[in-house]
């Protein structure tokens, strides 16, 4: 028993056993499994670094974007980040049905601010409604004791929650006012505060949501893509998001950019392998919601530059008020911001809003990260 017993152990310690010498002593068997032994040893080595370097691979496959947003000088909200992502999830990822339903609630909650901020603005502007709209006027004016649906605090905080019970009051008090705001937005008032876009703090969108109130108002509307595109919530807090584009696999952090968010996202500096930076250049003119004395950057930029000349914001730009030298202007400022040589910074003008254009630029976005990531390889 005890023999068969070694032996057995001896197999296992040997599983080269069948292909060992014949007439092999003890001592060049022990000298055989010694040698087995290292061998194994340094296969498992192997092994262990052909893996890590596998998950090295994969980890330089994974590329970590952290979308910002700011004006030249200021921090702000607004500058469209959760928009790009938005473009992300319609060109890369599974499209907007996850969020389309309580986008129906942002919509109307939208329209009302925008129309809430148009009537609160007419006195001290100046400006006299048609008399038949002083009804829908008063019927505003009590909507600020409407349990809070109208500060945009609330509305985020809305957006985050999943209920019915809130989806159909906003519906219903959308409902409610929606021919007021048809009336209101017709009125020669309300257009002339509507010019004031800028100084009473109207969501860019908001002249593409009033002109479609009765396509909101409908029973059964669900918003469309462009329609979610243009809505606008604040986000809170930081949330994480996952692509796949050629081949590359991105986390993409969506922060909130209102000042009181800011300690956020502080933590995911350190982190990340590129920033995405947003600043609303067609905005230079527009007072920042969170502190009005800042100069935050509006819409197309184009037709403002007809209007307001950049020189009275900007008092360094020395160049012809049109677009291209416009760009080019903001273009050097966000070179200048660069400090690290090793760093490098790429700038590209586009409507975050618009599909088309931003499929353009995210197509470029990761043509330069897959060329860092095969530089950081040693592949070019
Ligand atoms: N006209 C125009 N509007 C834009 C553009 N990009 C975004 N918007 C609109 O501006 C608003 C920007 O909102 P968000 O994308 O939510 O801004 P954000 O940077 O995520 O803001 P926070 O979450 O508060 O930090 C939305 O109403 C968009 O529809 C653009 O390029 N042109
Ligand atoms: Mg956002």
């Amino acid at each position: 028993m005890a023999s068969t017993q070694s032996v057995s152990l001896g197999d296992m310690g040997d599983p080269l056993k069948q292909f060992a010498p014949q007439n092999e002593t003890p001592e060049d068997r022990r000298q055989r499994i010694m040698l087995e032994k290292e061998a194994r040893k340094r296969s498992e080595a192997i092994d262990k670094q052909i893996k890590a370097e596998k998950e090295q691979l994969e980890k330089q496959k994974v590329a970590k974007l952290l979308l910002l947003g700011d004006n030249l000088v200021f921090g702000s909200s607004e500058s469209g980040k959760t928009t790009v992502l938005k473009q992300l999830k319609i060109i890369h990822g599974k499209g907007l049905e996850d969020e389309r339903n309580q986008y129906r609630r942002i919509v109307y909650l939208n329209i009302l601010t925008a129309m809430k901020a148009l009537t609160s603005a007419l006195a001290n502007l100046g400006y006299t409604l048609d008399p038949k709209n002083l009804v829908h006027l008063q019927k505003f004016s009590k909507l600020n004791s409407v349990k809070d649906s109208l500060n945009r605090n609330s509305i985020s905080v809305q957006a985050a929650i999943r209920d019915a019970k809130l989806d159909d009051d906003a519906f219903q008090l959308f409902t409610e006012h929606a021919e007021g705001i048809i009336e209101l937005w017709k009125d020669s008032a309300i257009r002339k505060a509507y010019k004031h876009a800028s100084e009473i703090g109207l969501q860019d969108s908001a002249k593409y949501f009033l002109d479609n109130v009765e396509r909101f108002a409908q029973k059964d509307y669900l918003p469309t893509d462009e329609d979610i595109l243009q809505a606008r919530v604040r986000t809170i807090g930081v949330s994480e998001h996952k692509f796949e584009i050629d081949g590359v696999t991105y986390k993409i952090y969506d922060v909130g950019g209102h000042r009181s968010q800011r300690h956020f996202w502080a933590p995911y500096f350190d982190d990340v392998n590129a920033i995405i930076f947003m600043a609303a250049i067609s905005a230079f003119d527009q007072p920042l919601e969170e502190d009005p004395n800042v100069n935050r950057m509006i819409d197309i930029l184009k037709h403002k530059l007809t209007l307001v000349d950049l020189k009275d914001y900007f008092p360094d730009f020395k160049g012809e008020n049109k677009f291209s030298s416009v760009t080019r202007f903001f273009q050097k400022k966000f070179g200048h911001c660069n400090k690290n040589k090793d760093k490098r910074i790429y700038v590209h003008f586009t409507h975050a809003t618009d599909t088309k254009q931003m499929r353009v630029i995210v197509a470029t976005v990761n043509d330069i990260v897959q060329r860092v990531n095969l530089k950081a390889s040693g592949l070019i």
